[in-house]
């Protein structure tokens, strides 16, 4: 994959993974927590508050000091290598700032803020300009796992979404028992989909229920024949044993029917369309509904492919079973080639 095509990856920060902004130095004019929200940022220019003008994002007072600079910290939803971030200066035209960085840190367990700011952290975006009302892109080389990230902003100014994009690195110890091969906070993802013309896929893996439609994928009405797919790369091979399809919200836009097959790509080259093995035949859904399927399979896989008719929406796609032997192996490997030899320790 080319770097330019990191935002198709997992945003660690998200509010939606489980993200959160843990701290920030100022946030006089606009809360931090706004920076990790999923949705797109919104601007209403008549809105104003007490303190000025309102905006969705973050936003610092104007320094009157020489060479001091605002920053806020966030804890990953999951811990992860980063390939790059976003800084979304949306709306914010004569109040960006016009620099920033990034910082990472790992940190194990459950650290206070006062633990977090003690870690050892290690630059992944050095000082770099910024445009107003743009989404910054900054590639990141470094491939370590992280679970903090600092954004700087030069010298102060407004942030609206800080987008962190990469793939998570669970750690093995909870990847035991029946897990969800597919969840986004175990790593899965989304490698490929025929359509994402209201939201995207990757929203189906993402932790809890949705809470509405918007929360799952929705594509666009098909007018021209054929039928809809997502594909998605497992947290690990795994043998899967019963799904969850979800179609809640979904009213008059679930698909009529779907279908589920699978592929292990360490054995089989994907490209080999007859090499995916359907686990799921083509199966008639309800809208907004839960549905359980037992799959009756039981091999391992590594990528799983769904497929709606002919098209329609999912809030979420589970897939429970368990890790096969050799993928523990790699998932071990994975956790420890990708630490960082500072690793702070925080209170378990
Ligand atoms: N019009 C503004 O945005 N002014 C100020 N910001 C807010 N939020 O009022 C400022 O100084 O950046």
């Amino acid at each position: 994959m080319s770097t330019t095509d990191f935002t198709l990856l997992t945003d660690l920060a998200s509010r939606a993974l489980g993200g959160s902004v843990s701290a920030a130095n100022d946030e006089l004019f606009a809360q931090r927590e706004n920076l990790i929200r999923p949705e797109a940022p919104f601007f209403d220019p008549n809105e104003f508050g007490h303190k000025g003008k309102v905006y969705d994002g973050w936003e610092t007072r104007r320094r009157r000091d020489e060479g001091g600079h605002d920053w806020a910290i966030v804890r990953l939803g999951a811990p992860g290598i980063v390939h790059g971030v976003v800084v979304d200066t949306a709306y914010f035209k004569g109040n960006y700032p016009p620099f920033v960085s990034v910082e990472a840190a790992f940190i194990e367990g459950y650290p206070s803020i006062e633990e977090v700011l003690k870690a050892d952290w290690q630059t992944i975006v050095i000082k770099a300009p910024a445009e107003g009302d743009t989404a910054n892109r900054y590639a990141v080389e470094d491939r370590h796992r992280w679970t903090h990230v600092r954004l700087s902003i030069y010298p102060d100014g407004g942030v609206a979404r800080f987008r962190v994009h990469g793939q998570v690195v669970q750690d093995p110890r909870f990847l035991s028992g029946t897990v969800d091969l597919l969840a986004a906070e175990n790593g899965g993802r989304l490698t490929e989909c025929s359509d994402a013309f209201y939201s995207s896929p990757a929203n189906i893996i993402l932790p809890g229920r949705a809470r509405n439609m918007g929360e799952g994928w929705e594509n666009s009405r098909r007018r021209n024949g054929g039928n809809d797919f997502a594909i998605f790369e497992l947290a690990a091979p795994g043998v899967p044993r019963h799904v969850v399809v979800d179609t809640s919200y979904y009213v008059g836009n679930a698909p009529g029917w779907i279908r589920l097959s699978a592929i292990d790509s360490r054995r089989r080259h994907k490209a080999d369309h007859t090499a995916w093995t359907e686990i799921l035949p083509r199966t008639a859904v309800q809208p907004d509904t839960r549905h359980r399927f037992l799959i009756d399979r039981l091999d391992a896989y590594t990528h799983l492919r769904l497929d709606v008719y002919p098209d329609g929406g999912l809030s979420r796609l589970r897939l429970f079973g368990e890790l096969d032997g050799e993928a523990r192996d790699t998932v071990d490997q994975a956790w420890q080639a990708s630490a960082s030899q500072l690793v702070a320790s925080g209170k378990q």
